[in-house]
């Protein structure tokens, strides 16, 4: 802003915002826009985009929401290009009444949830039939967190300026932001060189996944060994194997009491019936899903010099000090309410503040942390920035399907990615896989590992 004449990085925003309200809309002539404005430049962006609807035949009302407290030189555009405005008592009727409400209440100097006036008003912009599009993000949430600490605004499109803000990606804010549009306002040269967050996208993945040389071996590849399932959980071992056999790994090695079954299915499988040391040679450890009481054998894993991925059971099972004095990396999997369990607090604790709970859980045991959920998050021990995966999708919830990453994320661990490509590359197949194989009815998590391949496939297209 210091670099460039007053006002022009609000006049690229309002002009990127009012385009995206044009495609909305379809048709811009005619059309009943509302305004909510807030005190600061975000009302203001939406001011001046009022201001092009309105010349452009669209019936613009602003609703400023903090008496005086509004941007000038934005209402005074609005008010040329024939927009009124009204007061927030009266706004009401015409809310209902419109195509487009647009929520330019508060935008990245905001805290807190919606204030009083502003509840009402957003409330029935949900329930009227318009479309909300909110400004830069939907108000009401943490821009830096993605936290949600009170009221906030629900829209069906985001148009935000310059960088997606972590509240645009990590839930429970994200959801109240519909799709997100980016508008590029020239701020690249100005942002750091090391982002909070990182999204991989298809390309990133591509790059990241192994390929076989011509001359690998199985052992070139990487092999990982699966500690996994019991007497009563056998299944938890089968679906681990399910998703390291389609990691990239050269060959799966089991040990547990669920051999049986691993090879019923899978008879591709390196069975072996004593402890993991006495297993042969792995580069690669998963430890934990559906493993019960068995303390001993997450010990030995750990006691290991190659990277191990504790899951489930591993995880409650497993020495906070042992998992600090490993050599090699551990890679951490956690969903929300074994993370609150670790840290010691409720799991709605660790759902509203996921950032900050998979930051903190990677500090306390010095690994890398993976926090599924809705937002999967993999969070390094140094800090760095946080990858975000945007492939999940409701459907992924559903029984063994942690196992099935757990052992896709192995797999990548032995085939030598480091713990946050692991991490990062198996929330976005497994999503993605998600996906593809659920194609809007729900799977079981079998399915979701038969179709890693055509998520393979499709992040090379
Ligand atoms: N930076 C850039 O490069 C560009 C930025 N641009 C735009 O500017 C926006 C940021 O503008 P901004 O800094 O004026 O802050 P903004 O979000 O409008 O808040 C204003 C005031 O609201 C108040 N307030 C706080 N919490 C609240 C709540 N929960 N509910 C209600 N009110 C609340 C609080 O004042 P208070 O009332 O507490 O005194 C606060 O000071 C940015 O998001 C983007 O849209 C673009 O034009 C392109 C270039
Ligand atoms: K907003």
């Amino acid at each position: 802003m210091a670099r460039l004449p007053d006002g022009a990085l609000m006049q690229r925003a309002a002009a990127g915002l009012a385009a995206a309200c044009a495609d909305l809309l379809g048709r811009v002539y005619g059309r009943r826009v509302v305004l909510l404005v807030g005190s600061g430049d975000n009302g203001g962006d939406a001011l001046y985009a009022g201001a092009r609807l309105a010349r452009r035949g669209a019936g613009v009302t602003a609703v400023p929401l903090a008496g005086d407290r509004v941007h000038c030189g934005g209402l005074a555009a609005l008010r040329r290009a024939g927009g009124v405005v009204v007061h927030p008592d009266a706004a009401g009727e015409a809310v209902d009444r419109a195509d487009l409400v647009v929520d330019g209440i508060v935008g990245i100097g905001g805290t807190g949830g919606l204030r009083a006036g502003a509840a009402p008003l957003a409330e029935r912009a949900a329930r009227s039939g318009a479309a909300v599009v909110a400004v830069d993000l939907p108000s009401g949430v943490e821009a830096d967190s993605g936290e949600v600490r009170g009221d906030a605004v629900r829209a069906d499109l985001t148009v935000t300026f310059g960088a997606h803000k972590p509240a645009l990606l990590i839930d429970p804010a994200r959801e109240h932001a519909g799709t997100v549009r980016l508008v590029d306002i020239g701020l690249r040269p100005e942002l750091p060189a090391e982002p909070e967050l990182e999204a991989l996208q298809h390309a990133d993945v591509a790059a990241l996944l192994p390929a076989p040389a011509a001359e690998s071996d199985k052992y070139r590849r990487g092999v990982v060994g699966i500690a996994a399932g019991s007497a009563r959980y056998p299944g938890a071992a089968v679906l681990a194997v399910s998703g390291a056999l389609r990691g990239g790994a050269g060959a799966v090695r089991y040990v547990g009491p669920a051999g049986e079954a691993v090879l019923a299915r899978f008879p591709e499988t390196l069975v072996s019936d004593r402890g993991p040391h006495e297993a042969g040679r792995v580069q690669a450890w998963v430890v934990g899903p559906g493993a019960g009481d068995d303390a001993g054998t997450v010990a030995e894993v750990l006691a290991t010099d190659v990277p191990v991925l504790l899951d489930a059971d591993g995880l409650r099972l497993a020495a906070r000090d042992a998992v600090r004095a490993r050599s090699a990396p551990t890679l951490m999997t956690p969903h929300a309410g074994e993370a609150a369990a670790l840290l010691g607090v409720a799991r709605e604790e660790v759902e509203a503040a996921r950032l900050s709970a998979a930051r903190e859980l990677a500090a306390r045991y010095g690994a890398t942390v993976l926090l599924k959920g809705s937002t999967t998050l993999v969070a390094d021990p140094g800090g760095g920035p946080v990858r975000v995966n945007a492939t999940g999708t409701p459907w992924l919830a559903t029984a063994g399907s942690g196992d099935v990453l757990s052992g896709l994320a192995g797999s990548l661990l032995a085939a030598g990615l480091a713990p946050r490509d692991a991490g990062g590359v198996a929330a976005y197949l497994h999503g993605l896989a998600g996906r593809l194989a659920a194609h809007g009815a729900p799977i079981a998590a079998h399915d979701i590992a038969e179709t890693i391949p055509s998520a393979w496939r499709d992040v090379h297209d």
